[in-house]
Formats: C-alpha cells, structure tokens, sequence
C-alpha cells in the first residue's frame, strides 16, 4: 500500500483520534455480532501499547444527523471495555468542550469512545467545520474503519485533510488481502456472485469480468441471468431492464474465456415462507406460479467442484434465502466446500456472505471474512475508496 500506516507515525503520549467501524448489528441494544469490535482490537492495543491517549470515533446505523436514543454508542463502548481488559470512557458528544476537558483529563494508554458521529448532520455531508472540530481534538489522525472507507464523511474523509492522516492496521489488512487477491491472483480464480439484486452488482461483475477464471453466479439475481438464456423463472426475483445486460456478461465471459456458471436446478417454493411447499426442478422447469430461492443440489455439486480446484474465491452474496433453513443448502454448500478446499485462498466479501457463513459456524475455516460490505464490494468494483485516498502517502 502506498499509504502512511500507523507505523509510520510515533504516537507516544499524542492524542490520536482513530475512525473505526463499530457499526455492529444490535437486537434490544444486545450487540449480536461484535466481529468488528473484536477486528479493530489490534490497532487499540497497539495505540495504547504506544502510549497513545486513544480517542476513538464510530458511527451506527442511520440516524440521520440527529440524536437517536438507541443509537448510541454505550453498549459498543462497555463490550469494548470488557474486550481490551481496561476501562473505556465514553463521551457522550462527539466533540465541543465537554469532550475537550474529558481528553484534557486523559493520561497516556487512556481509551475514549466519542458519541455516534452520524448524529451531527455534518458528518455524512462532509463538513469541513465538523471534520475540524474533530480535528481539534487530537494530533493524529488513525482510519481503520475499512467497513466505511466508501463514505466520504467528515470522520472518514474531511479529518484526513487536517490532521496527519495513516491507515490502522486493519485498514492496511483489509486493502493488502483484497489488493493482492485482485492485483495478482493465484489460479484458477474464481469469483462467486450471488444476493438479490443484479442492479447491486453490475460493476463487480463487469470488474470480476475481466480478471477471473471462473465465474459463478447464484442467489436471486441468478434468475435475470436464467431468463437471459432464453427459460421461464416464474415468480422467481427478476429484474427485466436488465435482461440484456445480462446476455452481454455471459457473451463478454465467452469472449475473454472466463467460464460462467449458473444454476442448472433450483429449490422452488410456492411462498417467499418458511413454511412453504418447495420442490426441486430442473432449471429450465421452473413452474409459472413458483418462485426459485435457493440453488438446486446439481448446482452445489458442480460449484463445489470449481470452488475445489481453485487457487483463490472470492465470494460476495448468498446463494439462496439462507434465512430460512429450507433455502440455506445451496450457500451451506458453497461456505462447506469453501472450508474444505484444501490449499484455497478464501475471501469472503463481507455482508451477507460473512453472516451465512458465521450462521453455519465455518467462519474460521476462511482465509479472510471482510469487515466490510460494501466498502468491499467498491473495492471489487476496483473504485477508489475516499476514506483511503484522503490518507497521507508514503
Ligand atoms: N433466490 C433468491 N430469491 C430472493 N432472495 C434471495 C435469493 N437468494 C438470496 N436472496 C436474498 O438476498 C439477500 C442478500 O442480498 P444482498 O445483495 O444484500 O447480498 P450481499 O451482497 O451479501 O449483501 P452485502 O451488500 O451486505 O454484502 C439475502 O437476504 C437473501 O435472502
Ligand atoms: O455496515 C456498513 O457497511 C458500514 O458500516 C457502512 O455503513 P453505511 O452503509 O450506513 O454507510
């Protein structure tokens, strides 16, 4: 990476003012998957290692630039404390003088978690006033929020203009595993792409197009790529003005000698429920009244066997409604054949993907489950990331 790096900076006894993302999914304020918590563990103890006094910024979920009750960061702030072994106060501004004399009381190795930065409307608007006020309350600037470094924000983007800007070391992980995978991959490498929407997808697939050996295509937005071959997919998700594009990607595949795969069979059902009636069919057998929700095992079959002759996967989007345990098999499948696969490199694109693969209790048998949903889908679109680019060069 041609980006400073916290390494590259000495924070001894400097207020350092480190972006993460603790934007980790909650239920009844329980944080139900601290994945990301335990992911910035790292740099923290490396800052307070260093004897840094450690001021730590997040935002969660979309308030919208207003203060949102439960949208606070406390429960994240006393899971982190239990996390680090040592007390972690938590502000509950973001900046201003109350949280000026509560860093003024700091000593060296000290952890302060600011409030939810997303409740000041100049957050998401990238304020410059904000990212300054930010900026005044420290010497160094720390991103390791990969999972938001798609967001030009003013903790994400604006500060690194003011302060002295590096990566932290989960940033630099994230970028150096996703950039070697894409940069110089190992062979056969295959791209899996599944989720909902082809809309959501276009630009990874048009990336993914021209570097991989093996495409593999699932999930609802397999069911465009069906009727682009000419069959019927009943109520199956479809998405119509994208028909043709989809004709083009598997042309473009023939075309650059990247094998395309689809599903040859599905799971139908006769309801989008758990307790639906479902069946098996052949693909080109889908009934008008059915929709498909999961790969068929014909399918799984053939994409364990690709995923187990290759070097490297990325795999970004589920394969099925693996919510419901009736359409899970197809996305067990592929994560199953993921963890077996002796000598694959795995990167699983974050999102979805890396909740399915938690859920089937797999997620250590990966290589490499990223933080980010889409901060790694851009990245596989190969744009640029702003909370990156703004970082100081090397
Ligand atoms: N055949 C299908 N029909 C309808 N929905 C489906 C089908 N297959 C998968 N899905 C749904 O797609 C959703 C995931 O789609 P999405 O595009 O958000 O995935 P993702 O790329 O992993 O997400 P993220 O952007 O968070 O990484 C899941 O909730 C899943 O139930
Ligand atoms: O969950 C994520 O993907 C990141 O934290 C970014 O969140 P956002 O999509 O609300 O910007």
């Amino acid at each position: 990476m041609n980006k400073k790096t916290l390494k590259d900076v000495d924070v001894k006894g400097k207020r350092v003012f480190c972006r993460v993302d603790f934007n980790v999914p909650m239920q009844d304020g329980k944080i139900t998957d601290e994945t990301r918590i335990r992911a910035a563990l790292p740099t923290i103890q490396y800052l307070v290692d260093q004897g840094a006094k450690v001021i730590l910024a997040s935002h969660f979920g979309r308030p919208k630039g207003k203060v949102v009750e439960e949208m606070r960061l406390t429960p994240v702030g006393i899971r982190l404390s239990e996390l680090l072994g040592k007390d972690v106060k938590k502000a509950d501004e973001a900046y201003g003088d109350s949280v000026k004399a509560l860093i003024e009381t700091m000593t060296e190795g000290d952890v302060l978690l600011l409030e939810n930065v997303r409740f000041y409307p100049g957050e998401e608007k990238n304020d410059p006033e904000l990212a300054k006020s930010f900026a005044e309350l420290a010497d160094v600037y720390v991103n390791d929020a990969f999972g938001a470094a798609h967001r030009a924000h003013a903790s994400t983007e604006g500060i690194a203009h003011i302060l002295p800007a590096v990566s932290g070391l989960l940033m630099e992980k994230e970028l150096d595993v996703l950039g070697k995978a894409l940069s110089n991959p190992e062979r056969p490498f295959t791209a899996i792409i599944g989720g909902a929407k082809v809309k959501d997808k276009i630009g990874v697939i048009e990336n993914l197009l021209e570097l991989v050996d093996n495409l593999i295509i699932g999930g609802g937005l397999a069911y465009t790529f069906v009727k682009a071959q000419g069959h019927e997919v009943g109520k199956s998700l479809l998405e119509a003005d994208k028909i043709d594009l989809a004709k083009s990607f598997i042309e473009k595949a023939k075309a650059k000698g990247v094998n395309f795969y689809m599903p040859v069979d599905a799971v139908v059902a006769d309801d989008f429920s758990a307790d639906a009636n479902s069946k098996v069919v052949a693909i080109e057998e889908i009934p008008a009244d059915w929709e498909a929700l999961d790969i068929g095992p014909k399918t799984a079959e053939i994409y364990r066997d690709v995923i187990q002759k290759s070097k490297l996967v990325i795999w970004n989007g589920p394969m099925g409604v693996f919510e419901i345990d009736k359409f899970a098999n197809g996305t067990k499948a592929v994560a199953e054949a993921l963890a077996e696969a002796e000598g694959t490199y795995s990167v699983i694109g974050g999102g979805d993907s890396a909740a399915a693969v938690e859920k089937f209790n797999l997620a250590e048998k990966m290589s490499h489950i990223s933080t980010g949903g889409g901060a790694s889908l851009e990245f596989m679109e190969g744009k640029a990331l702003p909370g990156v680019m703004a970082l100081n060069d090397k």
